[in-house]
């Protein structure tokens, strides 16, 4: 079994079926589940050959955070379910791992208690029907230190899971589900906003004064608007697959937006990104960083911090020593002549 498989084995064993369904699941037929890891598989390396790799540097800079690798983790919510210490442990074990921590709108514990173990951190935002409960979010972020804004447009509606038993399936704690909703007693209140806009850029960050990434940009001209309404980086995303089912897998998107940013901000992407080989694969198409999801998510269900510690020191050392056999001593200089483009379509 390859190491990712089996740490998600183990997290399935230790997690009730309907958590790990939640966790692990897509929309729809799952088919864009499917094909985000089959995309990065699909892309052919060119190593070079004969250059000196004694030494690999896989360190980072990402918007003023420097980073021990060019991996992040992405925002997933409600952690308590996967361990009681939650979202603390998940700061924690990716502060000792030197990676940043994006947290989700919906995380199960407080932001200024998630802070307070957190290194450098950006806040994951979804903006709710009522825009107050998202204001009330931001503002204690930006007191608590979080770095950067992620806007994230690709769930004005939450996709239906295949898998889903519904709510009560996973005992999730109504104070859980409401950590950061401040004042809020009813779930229904925190909905999605379906009417969220470019304009939504421009107002939180003014209302924040940090820079705004967007994330679950799939295509060129979304990408040129997000700039437009001064977006200060992209995600490529389709939420691992859980929103619109059969849209595009994000390693075949990932050119596209690279082309229409053209260097002006930095472009990261996730789904599917498992192995040193495909954060490899990623760099060459042009991303700056990618995020994982779910494995994060199996770190913390088996081992707390030190899980999430170990699965991001894993792909940080799985990355060097794809680094050294590509021929690449340096992450800055992966270019697009490492992937085999005539293979690619
Ligand atoms: C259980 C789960 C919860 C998620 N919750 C959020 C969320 O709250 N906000 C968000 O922007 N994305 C959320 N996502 C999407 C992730 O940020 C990310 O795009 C995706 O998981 C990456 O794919 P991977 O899991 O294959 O690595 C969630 C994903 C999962 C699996
Ligand atoms: C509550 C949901 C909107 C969280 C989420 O983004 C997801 O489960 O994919």
């Amino acid at each position: 079994m390859l190491p990712y498989e089996a740490l998600e084995a183990e997290a399935r064993a230790r997690l009730p079926e309907a958590v790990f369904d939640y966790y692990a699941g897509g929309s729809g037929e799952e088919s864009t589940l499917a094909d985000n890891t089959a995309a990065w598989g699909r892309l052919r390396l060119r190593p070079r050959v004969l250059r000196d790799v004694s030494s690999v540097n896989t360190g980072t800079e990402l918007l003023g955070a420097r980073l021990a690798s060019p991996v992040l983790v992405a925002p997933t919510a409600f952690h308590s379910l996967a361990h009681p210490e939650a979202e603390r442990a998940t700061a924690r074990g990716t502060r000792e791992a030197g990676s940043l921590l994006v947290l989700s709108s919906r995380a199960s514990r407080r932001v200024e208690d998630v802070a307070a173990e957190a290194g450098p951190w950006w806040l994951q935002v979804y903006v709710f029907k009522d825009r107050g409960l998202t204001r009330a979010l931001v503002r204690r972020a930006v007191a608590a230190g979080a770095r950067a804004l992620v806007l994230t447009g690709d769930t004005p509606v939450v996709g239906r899971k295949r898998r889903d038993r519904g709510d009560s399936a996973l005992g999730l704690p109504e104070e859980d589900f409401l950590a950061n909703l401040e004042g809020l007693t009813r779930r229904e209140l925190a909905e999605q906003a379906p009417d969220v806009t470019f304009a939504d850029i421009d107002w939180l960050r003014e209302l924040s004064g940090l820079p705004v990434l967007v994330k679950g940009v799939l295509r060129a001209d979304d990408a040129r608007a997000c700039l437009h309404h001064g977006a200060a980086g992209l995600i490529v995303s389709n939420h691992g697959g859980r929103q619109l089912d059969g849209a595009v897998a994000t390693a075949e998107a990932l050119p596209e937006v690279v082309e229409a940013v053209d260097g002006r901000v930095p472009v990261l992407v996730d789904g599917g990104v498992r192995t040193g080989r495909d954060v490899l694969r990623a760099l060459a198409l042009g991303a700056r960083a990618v995020l994982l999801g779910r494995p994060v998510l199996w770190g913390l269900a088996t081992g707390g911090a030190e899980g999430v510690r170990r699965v991001l020191d894993g792909l940080r050392e799985d990355t060097a020593r794809t680094l050294a056999l590509a021929g690449v001593p340096d992450v800055s200089s992966v270019g697009a002549d490492l992937v085999a483009r005539t293979l690619w379509r």
